[in-house]
């Protein structure tokens, strides 16, 4: 467990004072995967280089697994770190050195045997899905390919716990999504908990499983990843979960459907969690004497399960059925927009 108490940094420069992460208070789970969300300058970079000390906090205290970070001294520290693996946005790979020496770098300063090195490396390049490229230089990879390396190295000593910098904001969606479940596998199967600093709710979504939403140097909201999705309370959590579900403005749009669709009834349903996966829409049309018309929606997936809203249009014999069944025994939440004429 990590656990994160009153924690501050204040950059002094010229006499003015910035203040970067203001008393912030965290907790997080071994195993998770806990997202840091916020726009530029929200702090998000130096907090997470506060927890390996890349940055030396200006007041409180970071333990890992009951480990008190703020209080090691240099040489503590250093194998502290051991267990502390990190990525970054840009790589910081070593450009001279091929791929399979960039992995071992980390191992040859831990002062590992070259037998062992070669083998661990092995197993890391397999981990990664890099075989083959062992011999290539950074200049000669692709971007995601790149950030492979990366994480190879970063868990070339069996790190517990993994911190990743913005690390899939230089590469396209199809090479972010690759490293995003490359990670939820590495989770999965190394039990590595995993912080992650973005400013794309996109990441979020697809691989957090908590979040903590970062404004002025301050976490300003936090939870499980779907609660937060849910209920924003926030005006900038609201920004960032309409990046992946719309802003709410496509409702504009209900006042045309109730025009365009008169018979029957209208409504929105709110699928919520694991719901999305009951296929309710085919049962109900399988079950009843009724016509379903799916009209707008967004359903989007997170590690909880799917969430979000359909609006469809259901009329027929068994419309009447077809409302109680949802209302009593479908576990989604119904609004009926309209009552048609
Ligand atoms: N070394 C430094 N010296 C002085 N000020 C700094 C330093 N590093 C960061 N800051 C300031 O601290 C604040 C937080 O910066 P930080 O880089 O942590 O934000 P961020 O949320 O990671 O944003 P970005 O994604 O743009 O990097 C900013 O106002 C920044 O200018």
């Amino acid at each position: 467990m990590i656990s994160i108490e009153g924690l501050s940094k204040i950059f002094t420069s010229n006499n003015s004072k910035t203040t970067a992460v203001e008393n912030l208070d965290l907790r997080i789970e071994e195993g998770d995967i806990f997202g840091v969300i916020g726009y530029s300058g929200a702090g998000k970079s130096t907090f997470v280089r506060l927890l390996n000390r890349l940055e030396e906090p200006s007041g409180g205290r970071i333990t890992i697994n009951n480990e008190d970070i703020t209080a090691m001294t240099t040489s503590q520290l250093r194998i502290a770190r051991q267990d502390i693996g990190m990525i970054f946005q840009h790589f910081n790979l070593l450009w001279s050195r091929t791929v399979e020496d960039n992995i071992a770098f980390p191992l040859e300063i831990a002062g590992l045997s070259k037998a062992k090195r070669q083998r661990r490396v092995q197993e890391l390049i397999d981990l990664v899905g890099l075989s083959g490229k062992e011999k290539a230089y950074p200049s000669q990879l692709s971007g995601g390919q790149k950030q492979r390396v990366g994480i190879a190295r970063a868990l070339a000593n069996k790190p517990k716990v993994l911190l990743c910098d913005e690390a899939t904001s230089a590469l396209d969606p199809e090479t972010t999504n690759a490293i995003l479940d490359l990670l939820v596998d590495i989770n999965k199967q190394l039990g590595l908990t995993i912080i992650l600093i973005t400013h794309e709710m996109h990441v979020i979504r697809k691989i957090c499983k908590h979040v903590a939403v970062m404004e002025k140097g301050k976490v300003v909201e936090q939870g499980e990843v779907m609660d937060v999705f849910l209920h924003p309370r926030q005006d900038v959590t609201k920004k960032f979960v309409s990046q992946v579900m719309g802003s709410g403005e496509e409702d504009e749009d209900m006042e045309s459907i109730t025009e365009a669709y008169t018979e029957g009834r209208i409504l929105r349903l709110h699928f919520i969690g694991e719901t999305t996966n009951q296929s309710l829409i085919s049962q109900l049309s399988k079950n009843y004497d009724v016509d379903i018309n799916i009209l707008q929606g967004k359903i989007t997936q997170t590690q909880a399960g799917a969430y979000g809203n359909l609006i469809v249009q259901v009329a027929g014999a068994e419309l009447q059925e077809v409302l109680k069944f949802i209302e009593e025994k479908a576990s989604v939440e119904m609004e009926v927009i309209q009552h048609a004429k």
